[in-house]
Order: C-alpha cells, then sequence, then structure tokens
C-alpha cells in the first residue's frame, strides 16, 4: 500500500538573494485597519495568505518560475509557503515545505496499481487528495504569511479535470483567497493556432474553478508577449495574423476569436521570465487584483451557500417538527405542555420577607 500518512513538512530556507528590494502591491496598500471591534483586548483578525496555484502545459516552466517566485518573495521579506503537487517531477530546485512526494511514491503507485506513468500520477494525485484536510490544516496553522504557492504536475488535465484536482482547489479556494495563474510558453505561442488552443485551455480552467485566473506568458526573455497582448485587445489583429493560412483549424480559430473577446476582459496577463525575473512586481500586482476579485465573487458565493446550507438545514428540522406535530394530531393525541420537574413558585414559598429595618437584605447569625 501507498503510505498515504502526512508526516514530512520541510522549512522553505530559500537563503535571501542580494540585490535591490522592489516593492509589491501589499507593501503599497499600506498598513492592515485597525480593529473595529472596540475591544483593546481583542485578538487581531489573523490575516489569511494567498493561495498562488500554478498551472500550465507540460515545459511551460510552470516550476522554474515558482522557483522564481519564491526566490522574490524571500528577497521582499516575505517568505512564501510552497507546496509541490507534482509527483513526478525528479528534482524540485526551490525547499518545498510539503511535497507530495514525501506521502506517495508514484514509482511504487504504478507497480502496486499495474499502471503506466499517466495513470501513476493520476492515482497519485487522488492519493494524496484523500490527505488534503491535513494539508490545510498546516497551512492555516502557519502565521504572518502573505503566500502560498502550489506548483501543480506537468500533464495540466490531471490537475484541471480529475476529481483530486477538483478537490484540491476547492479546499484551498474555501479557507484562503485562491488565484490561479496560467503559464503560457510565450515562444512557442506566436504562432496564432497555438495561442487560440492555450486561450482554450484557459478558458476551460476558468469557467471550470470560477476563480480569478492570471495568464503569465513566461519565457519574455526570448519573446516578448506584446504580440498576445494586441491579439486580445483587437480580434481584427489576431485575424491578419491568420489570414493567410485557409485550413478548416485556422477558420475555427478566426470565428473563436471574437467569442473569446468576453473572456480576454476577465482576465489580467502579464509577460514574465522565470531566467530573469523580470515582470514579478507586475507579477504579485496581478495577484493582489485575483485576490481581491476572489474577494467579491468567490467568496460571496461561498458565503451565499453556507447561508442557503445553514438555511436548508432549518427547513429540513422544520418539516421533520411538523410531520411528527401531524402524526400526533392524526393520532388523536393532544399535545403536551412542557412541565418542569419544580413548580416555578417552588421557591417563593420559602422566601420570608425580609425585616423592614434589615436594609441590606441578609439575615445576621
Ligand atoms: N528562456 C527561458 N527558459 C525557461 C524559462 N522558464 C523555464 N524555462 C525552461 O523551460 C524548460 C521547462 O521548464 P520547467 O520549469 O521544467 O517547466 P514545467 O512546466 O515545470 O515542466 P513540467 O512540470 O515537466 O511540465 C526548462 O528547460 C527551463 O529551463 C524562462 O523564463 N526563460
Amino acid at each position: 500500500m501507498a503510505d498515504t500518512s502526512l508526516e514530512n513538512e520541510v522549512k522553505n530556507e530559500e537563503p535571501v538573494a542580494s540585490g535591490t528590494e522592489p516593492t509589491t502591491p501589499s507593501d503599497a496598500e499600506g498598513p492592515e485597519p485597525p480593529s473595529t471591534s472596540g475591544r483593546a483586548d481583542a485578538e487581531p483578525k489573523k490575516k489569511k495568505p494567498t493561495v498562488v496555484l500554478i498551472v500550465g502545459m507540460a515545459g511551460t516552466g510552470k516550476t522554474t518560475l515558482l522557483q522564481r517566485l519564491n526566490s522574490h518573495l524571500h528577497t521582499v521579506g516575505k517568505p512564501p509557503y510552497v507546496v509541490n503537487l507534482d509527483p513526478a517531477v525528479t528534482h524540485v530546485p526551490y525547499g518545498p515545505n510539503i511535497d507530495i512526494r514525501d506521502t506517495v511514491d508514484y514509482k511504487n503507485v504504478m507497480k502496486q496499481y499495474g499502471l503506466g506513468p499517466n495513470g501513476g500520477i493520476l492515482t497519485s494525485c487522488n492519493l494524496f487528495a484523500t490527505r488534503f484536510d491535513q494539508v490545510i490544516e498546516l497551512c492555516e496553522s502557519k502565521t504572518d504569511l502573505d503566500y502560498i504557492l502550489v506548483d501543480t504536475a506537468g500533464q495540466i488535465e490531471i490537475f484541471t479535470w480529475s476529481a483530486s484536482g477538483a478537490i484540491i482547489t476547492e479546499a484551498f479556494a474555501s479557507s484562503f483567497p485562491t488565484v490561479v495563474v496560467y503559464i503560457v510558453d510565450t515562444p512557442r505561442c506566436t504562432s496564432p493556432q497555438t495561442f487560440m488552443s492555450n486561450m482554450l485551455q484557459a478558458v476551460s480552467i476558468l469557467y471550470k474553478t470560477k476563480l480569478p485566473l492570471i495568464l503569465a506568458f513566461n519565457k519574455v526573455d526570448v519573446a516578448k508577449h506584446d504580440f498576445a497582448i494586441e491579439w486580445m485587445e483587437d480580434f481584427e489583429k489576431f485575424q491578419e495574423a491568420i489570414d493567410s493560412d485557409s485550413s478548416y483549424a485556422a477558420s475555427l480559430s478566426r470565428s473563436l476569436c471574437m467569442v473569446l473577446d468576453e473572456f480576454y476582459r476577465k482576465l489580467q496577463s502579464v509577460g514574465v521570465s522565470a531566467y530573469t525575473g523580470e515582470g514579478m512586481p507586475e507579477f504579485f500586482e496581478a495577484v493582489a487584483g485575483g485576490a481581491r476579485e476572489y474577494d467579491s465573487t468567490y467568496k460571496v458565493e461561498l458565503e451565499r451557500r453556507k447561508a442557503n446550507r445553514a438555511a436548508e438545514e432549518e427547513k429540513r428540522k422544520k418539516a421533520m417538527m411538523d410531520k411528527l406535530k401531524n402524526d400526533v394530531k392524526n393520532s388523536g393525541e393532544r399535545e403536551v405542555p412542557l412541565r418542569k420537574g419544580v413548580p416555578d413558585d417552588f421557591e417563593d414559598q420559602f422566601v420570608e420577607e425580609p425585616d423592614s429595618d434589615d436594609d441590606d437584605g441578609y439575615e445576621s447569625g
């Protein structure tokens, strides 16, 4: 059996990188507002870190970018909590605090269940998801944390379209402000059709998770992402780029670019380089924007669902009681008034009237 007990939590002790300290959006936002409870001894409300879920197609640079984000956050004095959810990764260049590989050995899982590599990764993620309540507890026990960075499996569909991916995403999103970052390999995206495939993948993730989504165009040290921004802002420019292609796929992409106009408006996009560190302040600005969007959308819906559940529970209890009362009535029995063991006036019989000159109300001796 795969050992799914969650015991290994490591301290993410990346050395602080040298260099100038860039400001982050949370710095710009200023200090936390003072407590409004009015009680001097009231416990300050615990700050909730933002979960940054990194997803993207194989080889887009998820792991390298996470390493860069980790190093940047150490530099600005906000060391994050890091979770690796890729069971098949051979080398993790950052020190994850929680690593799926400490809990499940994906090669053993493959052998044990007679699976291929993808089946092994999927089953490992499923086994790990059964322990995810403990991961959330660990994350919640951390104080003074601004970010939880989460790296996911190389095969994007294993995370975004599996039961375990949904469980893990929802577990994070019901406990913390959560933002999905979809990594795009910019140099591989300069062809309009590859760009469109990426956008379709991203749109499906946005509508499945219902969480704020940031498009991070990685590897801008090799190719700038200006062309992508232009295509997203002006669908005619995209159509011009694909004009010379008369294939069926190109004509599909032409039609889709108009439909996706609405989707693009819901997104924030940033250009980053995991190699050079370009775009880090903009990336965290987008994350802060995503966290605000989470508060005004996902969280509101979450609270509405909780309130609905409470109202439904009340309704269920009332229906049960009504049914019971009805049964009592139908069987000819009468409802009985509640009687206490001791009558209300029982004590009063033994209370003496205080003496008129004994004004403290106590008897002496
Ligand atoms: N030039 C350049 N190369 C990068 C950048 N980020 C990542 N790479 C390279 O892209 C390749 C893939 O990077 P990874 O970080 O392993 O990508 P990944 O998405 O985690 O890969 P899987 O988990 O296997 O899907 C590696 O060769 C990296 O060195 C970048 O910003 N610029």
